[in-house]
This record gives C-alpha cells, structure tokens and sequence, in this order.
C-alpha cells in the first residue's frame, strides 16, 4: 500500500501541495482528479522521487519509501519519456532492463505486450511515427513491462479513443486484481467515475475529497427534481430548503432533510399536479463541482 502523508510542496511563493494526505491500498484503482494547476503531477512526481517534498512523507508498506522501492514502480510521467526516434521496440526492452529484466525476457514480454495491442508490425518502427494513440499505448506498455508493484500514471487516457481506453482499461484491472495498487490523474471524470474503486480530489494543492465513489455520494448533499404541472417558480418562496435551479416547471432543490421530501411533495401537489419527484445522483463531476466551488469561494 502506498500512503501519503501530509505531503508539501512549495515552488517559492507558490504551495503547490499542500499537507496531501492520503491512501493508495493493494489492488485499488484510485482516481486523481483536479482543475489545472491542482498539484496532481507535483505529488506524482513526490512519490516517484523525482521532486523532494517540502513537507511530509511518502510511505510503502508503512515505511518510508526507498529508492529501491521506486525502481519496482512502473511510472508514466506528464512528459512521457520514451524518445520519439529510436525503434518502438529496443526502447521497450531498453526500459525493462533498466528494470532489471533479461534481454531476452524483455524482448518476449515487449513482442507480446505490441501484438496484444495489434502493434506488432510496428515494433522497428521510430516512435514517432505511430499516431498519438499508439504512441500512448507504447507509453503505457512502458510502465508496466516490468510488472512493478505500484503504478503511477499521469493522465494515462489522454489522446485515447474510447477503444484504447478500453484495452488500457483492461490492462490495468489485471494489475488490480494481482494487488498492485493503481494511481491515475485525468480530467476525464466520467471515466474516473466508471473506473475507480477510489477517488481523491485536489483542489490548489489541498484535498477537498477522498473516498470511494459512493461514499463521496452520500456525504454530499442530496437534491431533488420536481416537474410540475406548469412554472415551478414558487419554490424559491419556500424558505425551508434551497432552489438550485428553476427553468419553466422543472425545479432542483436542496432539502435539508430525508423528511422534507414528503412536505416538498404535499406543497407541490397543493399548487397543482405533480409530473415527476426525484432524488438526483450527483455524478463524480457534480461532486467535483461541488468541493471545488467551496474552496474556491
Ligand atoms: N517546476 C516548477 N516550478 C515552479 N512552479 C511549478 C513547478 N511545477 C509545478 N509548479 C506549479 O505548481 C502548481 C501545481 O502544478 P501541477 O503541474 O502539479 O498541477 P496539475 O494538477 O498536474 O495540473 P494539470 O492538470 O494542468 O497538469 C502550479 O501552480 C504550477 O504552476
């Protein structure tokens, strides 16, 4: 497991992250989610050694992380890293060796990896010459030829079509279900949504949430549509919840409790008749809204 703890990180005047707290168990997908600038490859880059911290700790295993631990993990950077002129291939089995794999070990697991992701006839290829997508399959296939014990994955689903994303998927539920734990930041948040066992929020450089999707669900608040029978306006004279929206006769309100729904409804059918009451979901994106608007204002 990995952990962090209190985590910081300072750019001169700028806290870029700031007393990051948080946990990534065995065989958990967590998603890492945040607004441009939130910190999110600061911390990567925290775990992965390649920037100090100012503050904090990060843990593997409940101790502090080691080098050598680092060198089992598999790491996608925001800057990539593979190099655009060299052959797909060589580079595959270059990168597992610095791992510690054999060459001809490499070579077999890299050939697989390439056809499993119908790539094999561009193995002597020069990376860039495959189209954004592929070379994004290969920058995957980089992180994990090692089979490392943690991954770490910077926006791992960008420039995907949602095949790709599909097979990436897959690829990466193998390593859950072996009990690697799994880090992955993206803006995608329907993805992070339909992926992550976990999800964790940044918002400048501070977390605002953490928690399994369902969780963070229940901890936020709960709101209703009522369609009524015509204009609904006259929720907002109700001082006992609160209107989030109003267009024509269809009304999102905030109640404040479970109990409320049953005044909502006797208030509305009171006006007139009632088309429709119902509990709204709020989706990863509605919760992200929701903790990054509070530290904002
Ligand atoms: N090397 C650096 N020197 C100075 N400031 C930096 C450096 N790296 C990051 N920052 C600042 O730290 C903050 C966090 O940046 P970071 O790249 O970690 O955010 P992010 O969540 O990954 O954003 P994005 O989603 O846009 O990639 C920003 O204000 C950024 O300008």
């Amino acid at each position: 497991m990995l952990r962090l703890d209190g985590l910081t990180r300072r750019f001169g005047d700028t806290l870029a992250v700031d007393d990051v707290s948080f946990e990534v168990p065995a065989g958990h997908l967590v998603g890492f989610v945040g607004g441009n600038g939130a910190g999110k490859t600061t911390t990567m880059r925290m775990i992965m050694g390649v920037l100090a911290p100012s503050g904090g700790h990060v843990r593997w295993d409940d101790r502090e992380i080691t080098a050598r631990d680092r060198r089992e993990f598999g790491y996608m950077p925001e800057e990539r890293g593979l190099y655009p002129k060299q052959p797909v291939l060589d580079q595959l089995v270059y990168l597992a060796q610095l791992h510690g794999v054999s060459r001809s070990e490499a070579r077999e697991r890299a050939g697989e990896m390439l056809a499993r992701f119908d790539l094999g006839e561009r193995a002597k290829d020069k990376l860039e010459t495959l189209s954004l997508g592929n070379q994004q399959r290969v920058q995957i296939i980089a992180a994990v030829i090692s089979r490392p014990k943690m991954l770490v994955l910077d926006e791992p689903f960008s420039g995907l079509d949602p095949a790709a994303v599909d097979d990436m998927v897959g690829l990466l539920r193998e390593f859950t279900v072996a009990g690697v734990p799994v880090l992955f930041s993206s803006h995608q948040l329907d993805l992070v949504e339909r992926l992550c066992d976990r999800i964790v929020i940044l918002s400048h450089g501070r977390l605002v949430a953490n928690g399994a999707a369902d969780e963070l669900r229940r901890s936020g608040p709960v709101r209703h549509r009522l369609v009524a029978g015509s204009d609904a306006g006259w929720v907002r004279d109700l001082d006992w919840l609160r209107t989030v929206d109003v267009a024509g006769n269809t009304a999102i309100v905030q109640l404040a409790a479970a109990s409320d729904t049953d005044r909502l409804l006797a208030e509305a059918m009171r006006r007139g008749p009632v088309r429709e009451l119902a509990e709204l979901v709020p989706s990863v994106a509605d919760i992200y809204r929701e903790v990054t608007a509070e530290v904002a204002t």
